[in-house]
This record gives C-alpha cells, sequence and structure tokens, in this order.
C-alpha cells in the first residue's frame, strides 16, 4: 500500500524524534499523547536536537490528537509508551482499531513480545540504537539518529515488514534483523546500564574519573553477556553500541587498558529510558522489572552467578520507591556492592 498512514502513540522521547525523522521524509505521520501534550503539539510544532549541537533546531509540525475517536483509521501504529502502559493502550487501541491493524511496537525488552500478541495479530518488533531525552512538550534531545533494526516472531509478510522498513529507512537508518530474540537480548545486556546510572543521576553527576563506576558498570554487561550465553543467545550486532569482546575485555581485564572506548561509550548514556521516569518525571514506576528483573530470572536459571545486577538491583527497588528519589553516591554503591 502507497502513503501508508502512521499513527505515533507517545508523543515522549522516542515518540517525537521518529515523527520528527518520519515527517521531514514526507511520511504521512500523526501523534498521540494526553491532551495537554497534544494541544501543546498542535500551536508549537516539535523541535527537536542533536545532543551535541543543541543550538542546531529540527522543527517540524505534525499533528497530535488526544481522543481516539478524532483519529482517521490508520494503517500502521508504532506504539512508542514504555513496557508498562502496554497492556493499557493495547487494549484502547485493539478495540478501537482492530486485532488486525499493523503494530510496531518499539520498547526495551522482551516483555511487548509477551503483551502485545494478546492484543494484535500483526505485529512488528523494533530495537532501538540511539538515546533521546525529553526536555518539555515536544522538545526533544537526541545523542545520535537510530539505527532502529526491525524483526517479528511470525505473522508478518517479507513484503510488509520490508515496506515499513523501506518507509522508515526514509527518515531514520532502518535494518530487518533476522533473529529477532538475539537481538532483543543484546539490547537487554546494554540497558542494565540504566539502573545504575539512574541510582547516581549520571546526566547530574559525572562519573567519568570515577574508578569504582567503570568497574560496576562493566561488571554488570559482562555479567549480563555471560548470562545470555548461557540461555543460547548470539551476539548481534547493534549500531554504534559496545561489542560482546569488548564487554568481555571490559570485565576481564584492568580498567586502565580498557578505559579509552570505556569513556566513549560512557559519552553516550545522557539520560536514560529510566532516569527519566525516576528523576526527570519524579514517578516510581519504570522498566526495572522488564530489564533487570528478567535478567536476573534469567540467570537463575540458567545457573550464572550475577552478583553486581543483584545487588544493583536490589538498591534500585529501594532507592526508586522512595519520594523524592534521591541519588546515590558511587561510593555509597560500591560498598552495598561489595557487602
Ligand atoms: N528514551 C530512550 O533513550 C530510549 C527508549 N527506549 C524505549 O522506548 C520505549 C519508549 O520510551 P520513551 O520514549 O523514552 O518513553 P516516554 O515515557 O518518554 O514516552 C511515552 C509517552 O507516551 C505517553 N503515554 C503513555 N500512555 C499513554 C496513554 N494511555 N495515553 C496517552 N499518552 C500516553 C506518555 O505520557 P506520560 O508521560 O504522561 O505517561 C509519554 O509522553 C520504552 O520501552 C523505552 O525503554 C529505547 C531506547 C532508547
Ligand atoms: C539509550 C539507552 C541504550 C541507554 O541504556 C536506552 O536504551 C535507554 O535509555 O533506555
Amino acid at each position: 500500500m502507497a502513503n501508508k498512514h502512521y499513527l505515533i502513540f507517545g508523543a515522549g522521547a522516542i515518540g517525537t524524534t521518529v515523527a520528527t525523522w518520519l515527517n521531514q521524509a514526507q511520511l504521512n505521520v500523526c501523534l498521540f499523547d494526553t491532551q495537554a501534550v497534544a494541544e501543546h503539539i498542535n500551536q508549537h510544532g516539535l523541535d527537536i536536537y542533536h545532543g551535541e549541537k543543541p543550538n542546531v533546531r529540527h522543527k517540524s509540525q505534525v499533528h497530535a490528537y488526544w481522543q481516539l475517536a478524532d483519529v482517521p483509521k490508520p494503517d500502521v501504529i508504532i506504539l512508542c509508551v514504555k513496557n508498562y502502559s502496554l497492556h493499557g493502550v493495547s487494549q484502547l487501541l485493539s478495540e478501537h482499531f482492530g486485532k488486525e491493524t499493523m503494530i510496531v511496537g518499539l520498547q526495551n525488552g522482551i516483555e511487548n513480545q509477551q503483551v502485545l500478541p494478546e492484543y494484535f495479530s500483526k505485529i512488528i518488533y523494533g530495537v532501538l540504537c540511539f538515546n533521546a531525552w525529553v526536555d518539555g512538550f515536544g522538545v526533544v534531545g537526541y545523542q545520535k539518529k537510530g539505527p532502529i533494526a526491525l524483526g517479528h516472531n511470525g505473522g508478518i509478510k517479507t513484503e510488509e515488514i520490508n515496506a515499513i522498513t523501506r518507509d522508515f529507512n526514509k527518515g531514520v537508518e532502518s535494518i530487518v534483523y533476522q533473529n529477532l530474540a538475539d537481538t532483543a537480548h543484546c539490547k537487554i545486556v546494554i540497558n542494565l546500564t540504566n539502573s545504575l546510572t539512574t541510582l547516581v543521576a549520571l546526566h547530574q553527576n559525572d562519573q567519568s574519573k570515577s574508578k569504582k563506576f567503570q568497574k560496576l558498570l562493566t561488571s554488570m554487561t559482562y555479567e549480563g553477556i555471560k548470562v545470555m550465553k548461557a540461555a543460547g543467545f548470539k551476539e548481534s550486532q547493534l549500531g554504534g553500541m559496545p561489542s560482546w569482546a569488548l564487554i568481555t575485555a571490559a570485565g576481564l581485564l584492568p580498567g586502565f587498558l580498557t578505559r579509552k572506548p570505556y569513556l566513549k561509550n560512557l559519552k553516550k548514556l545522557v539520560v536514560s529510558s529510566m532516569a527519566q521516569d525516576i528523576i526527570l518525571k519524579g514517578g516510581s514506576v519504570s522498566e526495572l522489572e522488564s530489564i533487570n528483573g528478567y535478567v536476573i530470572d534469567l540467570a537463575k536459571k540458567h545457573n550464572v552467578n550475577i552478583p553486581v545486577n543483584n545487588a544493583i538491583y536490589a538498591l534500585c527497588k529501594e532507592a526508586f520507591s522512595q519520594q523524592p528519589f534521591k541519588a546515590i553516591s558511587i561510593d555509597a554503591i560500591w560498598a552495598r556492592v561489595k557487602s
């Protein structure tokens, strides 16, 4: 079908960047969010910027809705909400537009692969290889433009995923991945770090000089790939993210030997989606369970010892339930992990 109509559900960090990139590529897109966000976007447009060039703004006009009854029936719905919103949002959309509507789920983790099939029969999943953060309604910064890896678990014809990938590619580099499970699990390994970077509030408290932070961060991802290997997953290169060889080297060798690539990768973690939930939005709900909780269960199932991840997860459970959230010093986190 030519000129598909895309509804992007969720005008947060990912929804706003994807809407802008697809709109700039002349695709037919609209957004959906709450009334306050949608009205603001309709009045002021979208305004996104690359984190290294905050003065170069990419502005665009994308119509935003807040009532489903007003939205023209979309050919494809791109779901840009967190895993914890998926049940509610999917039920609404499935009842309104029908179970057969084509869905593209852009979530971290694999919880979406359990939830979305309860509501829809045609689902493509996207693994996102960039960071983006919300400054205000319709105003979003991004660390880099893509890429997005797309895949599915059946029920989608090759020409259907190819057509959507072709459309996405007009606005942001997108690739079809043959093994969705491997790709999603490789991304989960990187996302383990969201917990630690949130605990220290990395975007406010630079940790580039801290050897303890380096040790903890690199141990978390090294433990992560041990779990994925034990569970039978294979490496799938994610655009711009550290390889398993680098993660293994950083996990096993003295820190000074891998410090240069470590610092290069640390710079890419601007404000994780978890830090946005806990610190910027001041909430207590996050994707901790769908990422860290999931890896901890997988480690138990395959008898892999992951002490650093276990300790950081326990600390996050405590710290994220405190209102207001208070960042924890790296020394206090280190002491807790060692105990
Ligand atoms: N941000 C990032 O850098 C990255 C994010 N991801 C993943 O992408 C997914 C989306 O993340 P992100 O864009 O950061 O999330 P955000 O929380 O920034 O965006 C979600 C948006 O959807 C809105 N929303 C949720 N439910 C409803 C509803 N029922 N009606 C109307 N609006 C609703 C939210 O509103 P409200 O805030 O009011 O709830 C929010 O504006 C997550 O799974 C995340 O892990 C992956 C890679 C990078
Ligand atoms: C950008 C990145 C990779 C940080 O871990 C991410 O996926 C997120 O913020 O959720």
